[in-house]
């Protein structure tokens, strides 16, 4: 009886000691999450750019996430630190994400379009003064070019008009040039081959002439992939409360049982997550750059998700209990890999890969001049 006693309490001291550590863990892991996005969203203040990082990647995160919260909601097993953990890297993901959105399609759009305006002016102003004493007799207004054609090669040689720019709708001439230079947005990268297609194909005349370029095709997709994700939460919660209503929790056990729902919803979860972070590998090997990114965003990532791991095998290994957490660890371990492998390609393409001489600033119109001198080189082999 006594020998009972004396082995309950040390079982209850292992795990209490158990537990204490889970939670030391689990703490870790909570903080790390807390801070994980702060230093890429400072990286992109700074650089007022968002190209370093994918934003199909963030996209994805903020997606499982909305699973995620989804899950807690549906599973009564759940803690509220969970939930509210949860809820602090949904936030700061999509403090991110809209802040790549703002520096990647937003802000670059107006400056380009600023630029584009100021340039046309300063050209109007500028063109008829030298062109008139340089050679008068040459000057041509140009036929408007229909939308969607490639201006003729003789079309900008000479002066255009201010009324012939309001007719034609055309660019006027090397509008995005002067602009200082930037990289690539993440997912112009992504879309590389396509653009490049584009850029190409027209060569007007051997100063070269950029054209604006259309918002990526991909943004679409994102945009209706967001909004299907901000929508989620909405349906999901009439959703949550119809099931937890019809099927009066008892369905949900907790007890190191599997709830069919849930098990579906983290597997779903573990995909979207672990399917994240492959846009962000291929963006980097595509780039041969790992500009705009921060190493510590995965670091801390790392740290999080190992110590997420730790912090259940910890309390136990029991299978049964193990087999109900399988998405959820799995998912942490392939994250744990794939993070991993991510910063090993920060530090090889921080030694060995492409350098630009460029700046990443966000301030300008890098894709149109990069535009321009893939023109200009096109044209110089041609
Ligand atoms: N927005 C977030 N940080 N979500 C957490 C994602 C957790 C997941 N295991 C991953 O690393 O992808």
């Amino acid at each position: 009886m006594e020998m009972d006693g004396q082995r309950h309490e040390r079982m209850r001291r292992d795990m209490g000691g158990k537990d204490d550590l889970s939670f030391g863990f689990g703490f870790i892991s909570l903080v790390c999450w807390g801070v994980a996005e702060i230093p890429q969203i400072i990286t992109n203040f700074q650089t007022k750019s968002g190209h370093g990082v994918s934003l199909a990647f963030l996209l994805t995160w903020v997606v499982g996430d909305v699973f995620n919260l989804v899950g807690c909601l549906l599973e009564p097993a759940t803690l509220p630190k969970q939930y509210y953990t949860a809820l602090l890297y949904t936030t700061s993901t999509i403090a991110l994400v809209l802040q790549s959105m703002y520096y990647e399609h937003i802000r670059r759009w107006f400056k380009c379009r600023q630029i584009n305006v100021n340039q046309a002016a300063e050209e109007d102003q500028k063109k008829p003064l030298r062109t008139k004493s340089d050679d008068p007799g040459r000057i041509q207004i140009p036929r408007a070019t229909p939308k969607g054609s490639t201006p003729r090669r003789d079309q900008y040689h000479f002066y255009m008009s201010p009324r012939s720019l309001a007719g034609s709708g055309t660019p006027p001439f090397r509008s995005y040039l002067r602009a200082a230079k930037s990289g690539p947005s993440a997912m112009e990268a992504l879309h590389n081959d396509s653009s490049s297609e584009d850029e190409a194909a027209p060569i007007p005349s051997n100063k070269s002439i950029s054209r604006p370029r259309p918002i990526p095709r991909s943004a679409a997709g994102y945009g209706t992939f967001l909004a299907a994700s901000v929508n989620l939460p909405l349906q999901t919660k009439g959703l949550t409360e119809a099931y937890v209503g019809f099927t009066a929790r008892n369905l949900l056990h907790e007890q190191g049982g599997e709830n069919v729902y849930g098990q579906w919803l983290g597997w779903l979860m573990a995909a979207i997550y672990m399917g994240g972070r492959l846009p962000q590998i291929w963006l980097n090997i595509k780039r041969g750059s790992v500009e705009g990114l921060n190493p510590l965003m995965f670091i801390f990532a790392l740290v999080a998700n190992a110590t997420y791991v730790a912090s259940i095998l910890v309390r136990t290994t029991e299978w049964k209990k193990i087999k109900a957490n399988m998405p959820w660890l799995l998912d942490a371990i392939v994250c744990v890999a794939l993070d991993l492998l991510i910063i090993l390609q920060y530090i090889y393409y921080k030694n060995f890969g492409r350098t630009r001489s460029s700046s990443i600033n966000g301030d300008n119109c890098g894709d149109y001049v990069e535009a321009a001198a893939s023109t200009k080189a096109h044209h110089v082999v041609s």
